[in-house]
């Protein structure tokens, strides 16, 4: 039972493939004999109508979808099935090639060892048809693959082509064998795996397939041939050079021989016949006599045993080749011009827009470990990069071993953080002979990463070498002069908007480049003038005398803008970097130091600002107060009360210790539902109250103190200034209720209201069940003031 086996084997989706009735093309038939079955076969291709008695089933309903969307499509660049096709068949290549690394008896004898692909074209039957020698398709491959399970990327490039209409970028998606119905309405797809019998898929895209034992074409020895019956409007796909062109436009990096099935016109020596000699003679009339002449010439020439001979024009037909096969990553890189590298990094990535990758690095490593390798940086993040970044393993790099295709799910080639990098490794340090395993555990990936890793990473920096905006503010003799300097121009701003968090996190998990991904870290800065600037253009800013490279973290640069904290550092001039992303707190645990220079949070406890300016004298005339308040603030948790030297006209802020989390950490580790409470006490960084010994409310707070250190209505006071000051700071308050009623215990003090009064009592109206339209309009606009006051 079919139904049944499917089940069993899909991983995931897997659906009980439902069964058309069988009245597809429904015809009567009562032969039986083979020849018959051939003959009727054959009815049905000329017909275009699915083999009567083939298993029908019918698409996943998406997949559905998708060929009525493609079918009904006005996209009129329908070249792309071709490629779609080739793509196809060299994946089916690369997949029997790999498994006969292992065991040569796969690949089969004669012929069919041949790893290649084969075009064919008959105009007659206006069928396109598509050979390879690849893996080919079991009869639940086909079930399966070509209709029954939808690929994951099936919805989302239904939407896309719902909103864009573009087809053009079917295969990043994963579907892209259905791109054949924008040119055909009738296909066939006939496979054998070496697993199997030989299968013939059809389908009319009419929203069910049908599946047939193989008795009737000739055997394929192993692989897919795939008919396209093409619809009338696209008969110029039966045109040989219309075809040779786009195989060469498409197979330029396909590392499998190509070969179309092309006519030739050649001269070919026949015996003259007597009678066609004649009849020209008569023809020809008075002018071929000279001619005439001549032959008989040469015949008197000749001895006369050698028989007459002319020569005519024969059509042939022979195997051409249509592509070279010389991998591009083979070639040396000043060979590859630009274009190239671009092309080849559409087909590589199937991504066949329009944007040019940010980046390339071609090279080759030598050493213990060879190998040769491309690496991009595409022009846009996948929309799920950063999508469970810590529980896929997906990286981007194909993996070849000398020439053939091994793996492009080897997350060994490249770390996490720069998996958004696309390319290939081609290594002859790998054993072919090898399961994926084993080649995954060899000890020569180590230092192929290695290597990547650091390739990679002076890609990058030479993106933001190369950017004119990322010099601006520097001597010209520095710019590195490019011709397409317009083209380079904002390149690395771009790059860091798409990238710029797995750089962060790539200081978070590689101690090793840590330094080199620092230099590619790029902030606002109260300094920066809403651009991005770096560490290097920090550090040349940095006042005389300064040690620490300053930072605030926050929710936004507008609110960290405004934030205490910065008041006495901007005040003197000091440039402070604006951290505003979750990821930031994070990567500053990790990034202690840079060129000499350590880190200082400015919301931290330990911030130095040119000289200790609080004298002995200051301190002693504060420190009834700052005793007083740690006393009060016993409960809060509240470890010093301190003169501080970073507030100008603040009265006070709330920091943190140097090694606990600062404010915005707490906030962010609040707003995580999984961490648990008590390691979020135990990390909460103690509090520091820091008071600025100018400012009035403070020196007021003082001469109060002194006076009277046991009135509640001081203590209440200091309570609201500390709870403002941690407000200010950025701390969630813990219990905002208690906040409100000091607040409006001050409110109800400075409009002279007693701290006794009591509320109103509420009129105890019954309620009523008047309707709600009645009532609207019996009170009309007088009823607001009262329900306003109701509900106050
Ligand atoms: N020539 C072929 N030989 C063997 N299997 C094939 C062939 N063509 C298609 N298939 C199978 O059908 C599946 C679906 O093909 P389809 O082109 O829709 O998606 P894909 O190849 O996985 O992705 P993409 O569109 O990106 O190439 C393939 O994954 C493959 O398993």
């Amino acid at each position: 039972d079919q139904g049944k086996k499917l089940q069993a084997n899909a991983k995931e989706g897997a659906v009980d493939p439902p069964k058309v009735e069988d009245n597809i093309g429904a015809v009567p038939h009562g032969l039986q004999t083979d020849s018959d079955v051939v003959k009727r076969e054959s009815d049905s291709i000329s017909s275009r109508s699915l083999r009567n008695n083939a298993e029908k089933f019918e698409f996943q309903a998406e997949v559905s979808r998708l060929m009525d969307i493609i079918i009904n499509s006005l996209y009129s660049n329908k070249d792309i099935f071709l490629r779609e096709l080739i793509s196809n068949a060299s994946d089916a290549l690369d997949k029997i090639r790999f498994l006969s690394l292992t065991d040569k008896e796969v690949l089969g004898e004669g012929d069919t060892s041949k790893l290649e692909i084969q075009i064919k074209l008959d105009k007659e039957k206006k069928m396109l048809s598509l050979r390879d020698r690849g893996i080919g398709m079991t009869k639940e491959d086909l079930i399966k693959n070509l209709g029954t399970i939808a690929k994951s990327g099936t919805s989302a490039f239904v939407e896309k082509m719902q909103s864009t209409g573009d087809l053009n970028l079917i295969g990043q998606f994963g579907v892209g064998f259905y791109s054949v119905y924008l040119v055909a309405d009738y296909v066939e797809v006939v496979s054998k795996h070496n697993d199997d019998k030989q299968y013939v898929w059809e389908s009319k895209a009419d929203g069910a397939f049908a599946i047939s034992e193989d008795t009737w074409n000739e055997p394929l020895g192993r692989g897919t041939e795939i008919r396209l019956h093409l619809r009338d409007e696209a008969q110029e796909y039966l045109e040989e050079s219309k075809l040779k062109e786009l195989v060469k436009k498409y197979s330029e990096f396909i590392n499998f021989p190509i070969y179309i099935w092309a006519s030739k016109e050649v001269d070919v020596e026949v015996p003259a016949d007597e009678d066609e000699s004649s009849a020209e003679e008569s023809s020809d009339g008075t002018s071929s006599e000279e001619g005439e002449d001549e032959a008989e010439k040469s015949e008197d020439e000749d001895t006369e045993k050698k028989p007459k001979k002319k020569t005519v024009k024969e059509t042939t037909y022979e195997w051409e080749r249509l592509n070279d096969v010389k991998a591009i990553w083979l070639r040396s890189p000043k060979d590859v011009t630009n274009e190239e590298y671009v092309k080849f990094y559409h087909s590589l990535t199937k991504d066949f827009s329009d944007e040019k990758p940010m980046a390339w690095s071609h090279f080759t490593a030598e050493g213990d470990v060879e190998f040769k390798a491309v690496l991009f940086v595409p022009p846009k993040a996948p929309h799920n990069l950063y999508q469970s970044y810590y529980n896929s393993n997906k990286s981007n790099l194909k993996l070849y071993v000398r020439r053939v295709f091994i793996s492009d799910e080897f997350d060994e080639l490249l770390p996490k953080f720069l998996s958004f990098l696309m390319g290939l490794v081609d290594s002859d340090s790998l054993p072919l002979n090898v399961s994926r395993e084993m080649l995954q555990a060899h000890s020569s990936l180590k230092t192929i990463k290695k290597k990547l890793v650091r390739k990679a990473l002076d890609m990058i920096r030479r993106i933001a070498d190369e950017d004119p905006d990322e010099f601006s503010g520097k001597d010209e003799k520095d710019v590195e002069k490019s011709g397409d300097e317009d083209e380079k121009k904002g390149q690395y701003t771009k790059f860091w908007n798409e990238y710029g968090k797995s750089i962060k996190l790539g200081i978070i998990e590689d101690a090793t480049n840590r330094n080199r991904l620092a230099k590619l870290l790029r902030f606002e800065s109260t300094k920066s003038d809403g651009k991005l600037t770096s560490l290097d253009q920090y550090i040349s800013r940095m006042k005389s005398g300064q040690k620490d490279i300053f930072y605030i973290t926050g929710i936004s640069k507008e609110q960290l803008e405004k934030s205490p904290f910065l008041e006495r550092l901007k005040k003197k001039n000091y440039e402070v970097i604006f951290f505003t992303d979750p990821v930031d707190e994070y990567l500053m645990q990790y990034l202690m130091d840079y060129e000499g220079k350590q880190f200082q949070n400015v919301s931290k406890d330990g911030l130095k600002i040119g000289k200790d300016s609080k004298s002995k004298e200051l301190k002693d005339s504060f420190k009834e107060l700052t005793k007083w308040w740690k006393g009060t603030l016993k409960t809060e948790d509240v470890h010093e009360v301190k003169i501080s030297d970073r507030l100008d006209n603040t009265p006070c802020v709330v920091v943190t210790s140097k090694f606990g989390w600062s404010a915005n950490m707490e906030r962010l580790m609040q707003a995580q539902t999984l961490t648990d409470a008590s390691k979020q006490a135990y990390m909460r960084g103690k509090r520091i109250l820091e008071i600025n010994p100018r400012h009035p409310i403070i020196k007021e707070l003082r001469e109060r103190v002194v006076k009277y250190p046991e009135d509640e209505g001081v203590k209440q006071t200091a309570q609201l200034i500390y709870q403002t000051a941690l407000m200010e700071s950025g701390f969630i308050l813990s219990d905002p209720k208690d906040f409100a009623s000091r607040i409006y215990s001050s409110v109800k003090s400075s409009l002279n209201i007693s701290p006794d009064a009591t509320m109103e009592e509420e009129d105890d109206v019954e309620e009523t069940e008047t309707e709600p339209e009645t009532k609207a309009g019996k009170d009309g606009a007088d009823a607001e003031p009262s329900d306003l006051k109701d509900e106050l």
